[in-house]
């Protein structure tokens, strides 16, 4: 197991992205704003998709890094912290999406 979660990617990002550093990819996304983040989020989602149905499982773990990394940054420059969506997914927890999608077109 991982010695390393995504609150710790978030705390990362949050301090690389006010250090206004010029060597880092971070702190560039959050100058350029939400457009080349969610462009680059974009990217990284089609390249995990493609990694996925080729089979390249070593090309879907690295695809799926840049992803979540990119999302994070997209949560970052939106103001939305890690932990509310952490918090939508507990919530979630013990109901079966399947009822859940029936019980939406119910409603
Ligand atoms: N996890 C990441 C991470 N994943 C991806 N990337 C960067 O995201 C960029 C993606 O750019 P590209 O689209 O060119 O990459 P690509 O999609 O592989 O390129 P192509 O396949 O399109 O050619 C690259 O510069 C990667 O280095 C990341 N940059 C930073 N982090 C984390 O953020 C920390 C701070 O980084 P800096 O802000 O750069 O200091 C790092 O220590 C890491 O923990």
């Amino acid at each position: 197991m991982a010695d390393f979660s995504l609150l710790d990617l978030e705390k990362i990002i949050g301090e690389r992205a006010r250090s206004g550093d010029p060597d880092s990819w971070t702190a560039k996304l959050f100058a350029k704003g939400i457009d080349k983040a969610t462009q680059k989020l974009g990217e990284e989602a089609v390249e995990t998709v493609i990694a996925a149905v080729k089979g390249d499982k070593q090309a879907l773990v690295s695809e799926s890094a840049d992803l979540i990394y990119h999302w994070l940054v997209v949560l970052g420059i939106a103001g939305v912290p890690l932990d509310d969506v952490l918090r939508e997914l507990e919530g979630r927890t013990g109901r079966s999406g399947v009822a859940e999608k029936a019980s939406r077109s119910k409603g």
